[in-house]
């Protein structure tokens, strides 16, 4: 489906290499996790995969093509084909639930009804299903700026489950839940994807999480993927090598300077 050979990327909106030497495949339906401690790049990857920016160097390969060489409406084409669920979810503060999950089918809607769907969503039972996989039915009518985080967030997974699209990023899909909330909500998003086929690629802080759900897992460190694989072969010195900069002991302070004893006349 995808492959990044050599690949060398910035993040988004900058200019320095922040991805390097990248050689990935991934599969039509496979199921990954990428771990890694914050700044290693999880997002960018994330970004890279859903052709939000292209690679500084080596190569995207798309289904057999570069998409990066093809003119600017093919890209969007296969861009439609992807769904992206950004660590904070952009919805408008003031839009409905059901319009918000049901935008994300807008890439492949024909003008008119893209505008039908804005102004009076002919889908809404299918936002309010992919809402109640996710626990969230309740806040299908209701306005985006009166959600908790938790909700918003499920909020912005829903929109994967309407997309129908073939690759589903999810950037740190659980930073918003509680514990419970948190494994079963990824569960649901395996089973759908599964049930539709589609790619699922997700970032996670969640490590136990991710070596528990996913058959394979990608860690990065500083850029670069340190390890590609199945959990099972994981080990506890690759985790702490992973997070080591988290283990380090801080940095001893300065001790703070003694307070100025104030005039007795200042303290009445
Ligand atoms: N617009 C930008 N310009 C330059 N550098 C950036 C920009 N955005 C992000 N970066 C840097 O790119 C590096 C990777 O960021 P990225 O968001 O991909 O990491 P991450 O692994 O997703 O982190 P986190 O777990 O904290 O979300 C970080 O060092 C970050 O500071």
């Amino acid at each position: 489906m995808i492959r990044l050979d050599g690949v060398d990327a910035a993040a988004q909106g900058g200019a320095v290499p922040v991805l390097r030497g990248i050689d990935l495949a991934v599969a039509a339906g496979e199921q990954i996790a990428v771990i890694g401690a914050s700044g290693a790049g999880k997002t960018t990857l994330l970004h890279l995969l859903a052709l939000m920016h292209g690679p500084l160097a080596g190569r995207y390969t798309l289904a057999g093509r570069d998409p990066w060489t093809l003119p600017r409406r093919e890209r969007q084409r296969l861009r439609a084909g992807m769904a992206l669920a950004p660590q904070q979810p952009p919805l408008p503060p003031r839009q409905r639930v059901a319009v918000a999950v049901l935008a994300a089918r807008l890439p492949r809607m024909s003008l008119w009804r893209s505008l039908r769907t804005l102004w009076s969503p002919p889908d809404a039972a299918l936002a309010q299903a992919a809402l109640a996989q996710l626990g969230v039915a309740d806040k299908l009518w209701l306005r985006v700026d009166r959600l908790s985080g938790g909700e918003r967030q499920r909020v912005g997974l829903a929109r994967l489950l309407v997309a129908e699209a073939s690759l589903w990023l999810a950037d740190e899909p659980l930073a918003a839940l509680d514990p419970t909330r948190a494994a079963l909500v990824l569960d649901v998003l395996r089973a759908q994807a599964a049930e539709r086929g589609a790619a699922l690629v997700c970032s996670l802080h969640q490590v136990d999480l991710a070596l528990a759900r996913f058959p394979r897992v990608i860690a990065l460190r500083a850029g670069r993927i340190v390890y590609d694989g199945p959990p099972a072969a994981i080990g506890g010195e690759l985790l702490q090598e992973l997070y080591r900069a988290q283990d380090e002991a801080p940095p001893e302070l300065a001790p703070l300077p003694q307070p100025v004893p104030l005039p007795q006349a200042m303290c009445r």
